[in-house]
């Protein structure tokens, strides 16, 4: 559609003189917008051209469609620690992924970085992801469904270290408190030299899953990443880092199963 319709997503970016925000709402044509630079009404949004520019009282609004990023970002619900854009694009990358890859996850926690990954593979590839929690597997199949991917995900409420049904799977990806755990249990699940991404908060948790690697066997340490992604306020006439930041979020550790 090109132009905003009642109960579309919209993402407003507000310009005020000395900042800038994003909003992602539902449009309303009987609701009405607050944001720092003023308030507007659904009814001035609804059958504006997406792209439009709108003034407010002490700035202006852009009102444009809102994509993946946007509503994972404002919109979806989370009740775990989800695994950040930054840090997706390079598990992405690190990983090789392409369209028509069948890989696994553990666990699905709040279903981002599954989103990110089903991004990636499909179509034509899959993401199987467990969950230990029926909780959390219901928000993550929730999200799922709301970005649209549901058709290439299968999420299976189980401990990955029991080992998964799957096999010949073109990679891995572990984000939960003990990876260490589920390592020789997916072993038989990869093809070999399938890169197997570790996600873990601590540096603890790192120097325990290389430790157990010595004896788990099987896996090939290619290397371990962090990365820090500094914002800055894009104002021409004052350009500097943004004040605050998401300091830490955590390490990648990448491994590749052997024969
Ligand atoms: C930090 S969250 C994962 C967040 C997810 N990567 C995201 O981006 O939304 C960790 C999840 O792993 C699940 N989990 C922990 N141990 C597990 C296991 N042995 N098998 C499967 N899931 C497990 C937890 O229930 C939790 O939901």
């Amino acid at each position: 559609m090109s132009a905003v319709g009642e109960g579309d997503w919209a993402l407003l970016i507000v310009e005020g003189r000395e900042r800038r925000k994003s909003y992602v709402f539902r449009v309303r044509s009987k609701a009405s917008y607050t944001t720092f630079a003023g308030s507007l009404r659904g009814s001035q949004l609804v059958g504006i051209p997406w792209g439009s520019r709108v003034e407010l009282g002490k700035g202006v609004a852009y009102v444009l469609k809102p994509n993946l990023y946007d509503l994972m970002m404002h919109v979806l619900p989370r009740r775990s620690q989800v695994i950040y854009p930054k840090d997706a694009g390079y598990i992405a990358s690190a990983a090789g992924l392409l369209p028509g890859m069948r890989v696994l996850e553990a666990g699905a926690g709040s279903g981002f970085l599954t989103i990110w990954l089903a991004a990636h593979v499909c179509p034509g590839g899959a993401v199987y992801t467990y969950e230990v929690r029926s909780d959390m597997r219901e928000l993550a199949a929730s999200n799922v469904r709301a970005a649209g991917l549901e058709g290439c995900v299968t999420i299976k409420e189980g401990d990955i270290r029991k080992g998964a049904e799957e096999r010949e799977l073109d990679a891995a990806f572990l984000d939960m408190p003990d990876p260490w755990e589920a390592l020789g249990p997916i072993r038989p699940s990869l093809k070999p030299s399938a890169p197997v991404v570790v996600f873990t908060p601590t540096v603890n948790q790192v120097i325990k899953l290389l430790d157990a690697l010595k004896s788990i066997g099987g896996y090939a340490v290619q290397e371990v990443s962090e990365l820090i992604k500094r914002e800055w306020e894009a104002r021409p006439e004052a350009l500097r880092p943004a004040v605050r930041m998401i300091g830490h979020t955590g390490f990648i550790t990448v491994l590749r199963a052997l024969a």
